[in-house]
């Protein structure tokens, strides 16, 4: 704010509160506005490693993600990530013990850490853990990234998108995987389409009894081991992570900051941002900071849950597979939207095996790959990501392609329809191919804990009712 800003308001302050018989310097005027911070944080998002707030895919084409003139939608799918939350249980205690020992620093903070003299923690209780931001739950009154209004805003956005596709008149199911937040999301997002519409939510258990009639197969597979390739995620530098540790104990002597408690303080950057709007931690790191850290989840993500690991093409074959029959079904399905929501793993898995974000080049852990890199994890599964699925009829011919976070991300190999789309027939095909000998039950060893081998709830939810109980996880 200008200083003749701060003078008029000040003025007027003063002559308010003469005109209520109050003293005026009883009231400073504060220094600084959360709502001048609010807002001036976005550009660092992508650099969060999908943990901060929503935004667009940064590379953008310049797709319109409209479906291409003359061409008429046929069928929606769209698999979501819940929106913008609390941390889980796990990191929300390691934020609690991190606060705790700052808090024991005997002297007043110097640098970049000096905002924690005058600071409130933006973890207020422990019920939040897990949890969607809301309105309710916000540490501030004007935090503009909360989840509920995430999914109510993508909401208003998809109706304005895909409005005709919706009967009003005929009961249509949501799939929502039974993690509480990623139920929130659904229900925000239901109740933002307003009430013309008769929607049934359902509830699909990720517990791994479920097998292979999940939402988020990653917990159906035994086989999964996050440690596989950890030998080569280790290799990544943490020098940076030193780095700061060293800046911070430098600025403020005595403090003994360790690397493992750096990595912290960006998770506590991307949270605090969810819960509160802005994060005076995120401005503690340097540009150059921000980018090995979100390498670094790049590179974890590839090897634990992408590309990396040959495992996850079969884990997110259990999706794509269903997906690929909705679409071959559309003529005679009788919704013609279907809408999922589940976790971001589970959308990664998905994608791996569509094949959307894999350039066929290793990521390498002795340097950031700058010119190489299309694996930008947090571009693709930000909180609240959303990756849509069209089909539309052009002439005679039915075309199928993906927008991802409001970017159209072609199939290179398969993008010579309208719009860069893929040949409904030819898309088949790829998808055939991309999963040919393919199969995640047996490839996930999901038999040790289910016998359920295909994955129903699109089809079978009438008489179903899928209505699992919610889980903190
Ligand atoms: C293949 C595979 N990859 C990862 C996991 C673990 N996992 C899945 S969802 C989730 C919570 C965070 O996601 P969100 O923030 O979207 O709720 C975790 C820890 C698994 N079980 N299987």
């Amino acid at each position: 704010m200008s200083q003749d800003k701060k003078k008029t308001l000040s003025r007027l302050l003063t002559s308010s509160l003469l005109l209520h018989g109050l003293e005026a310097f009883a009231i400073p005027v504060k220094k600084s506005f959360d709502i001048d911070k609010i807002g001036t944080q976005e550009s660092i998002f992508p650099f969060l490693a999908g943990a901060g707030p929503y935004f667009s895919y940064p590379e953008n084409y310049g797709i319109p993600i409209e479906p291409p003139n003359k061409c008429e939608l046929k069928q929606i799918q769209l698999i979501a990530r819940h929106g913008e939350r609390y941390p889980t249980t796990s990191k929300g205690a390691k934020l609690l013990s991190l606060w705790k020992s700052l808090q024991q620093y005997p002297k007043s903070f110097n640098g970049s850490l000096s905002f924690l003299n005058d600071y409130q923690f933006f973890i207020e209780n422990e019920d939040v853990l897990e949890m969607e931001t809301t309105i309710d739950n916000s540490v501030n009154a004007i935090n503009p990234y909360t989840g509920e209004m995430d999914a109510k805003k993508h909401a208003r956005e998809f109706l304005s998108l895909y409005e005709d596709l919706l009967d009003e008149k005929k009961e249509f199911a949501v799939f929502a995987a039974s993690s509480e937040r990623v139920h929130d999301t659904a229900q925000f997002f239901i109740d933002s389409l307003g009430s013309r519409y008769n929607v049934s939510l359902q509830t699909i258990s990720e517990e791994p009894s479920s097998g292979a009639n999940t939402l988020s197969a990653g917990y159906s597979c035994p086989a999964w081991d996050e440690d596989q390739y950890s030998n080569i995620t280790e290799k990544y530098s943490t020098q940076y992570l030193i780095d700061i540790a060293s800046r911070l104990n430098f600025e403020n002597k005595g403090l003994n900051i360790t690397a493992n408690q750096a990595n912290m303080l960006f998770t506590w950057c991307a949270y605090e941002l969810n819960a509160r709007g802005y994060s005076d931690m995120c401005n503690i790191f340097t540009r150059e900071e921000l980018i090995h850290y979100s390498y670094q989840d790049d590179l974890t993500s590839y090897y634990q849950d992408g590309p990396g690991y040959p495992l996850i093409r079969a884990v997110g074959s259990n999706l794509f597979n269903a997906s690929v029959k909705l679409l071959q079904e559309s003529e005679h399905l009788d919704q013609r939207v279907w809408l999922s929501f589940t976790h971001d793993t589970d959308i990664l898995n998905y994608l791996t095996t569509v094949g959307l974000f894999d350039n066929g080049k290793k990521l390498d852990p002795s340097y950031v790959p700058f010119r190489d890199l299309i694996f930008h994890k947090s571009w693709i599964i930000p909180q609240g990501a959303r990756v849509y699925t069209q089909k539309f009829q052009c002439e005679n011919n039915t075309y199928v392609r993906y927008v991802v976070n409001d970017a159209v991300i072609p199939i290179e190999s398969c993008s010579d329809g309208p719009g860069f789309s893929c040949e409904a027939n030819n898309f088949y095909q790829y998808a055939e191919e991309t999963m040919a000998n393919m199969n995640f039950f047996q490839a996930c060893n999901t038999s040790s804990v289910s016998n359920i081998t295909d994955l129903t709830f699109y089809w079978d939810w009438k008489m179903t009712n899928y209505n699992a109980t919610l889980l903190k996880e």
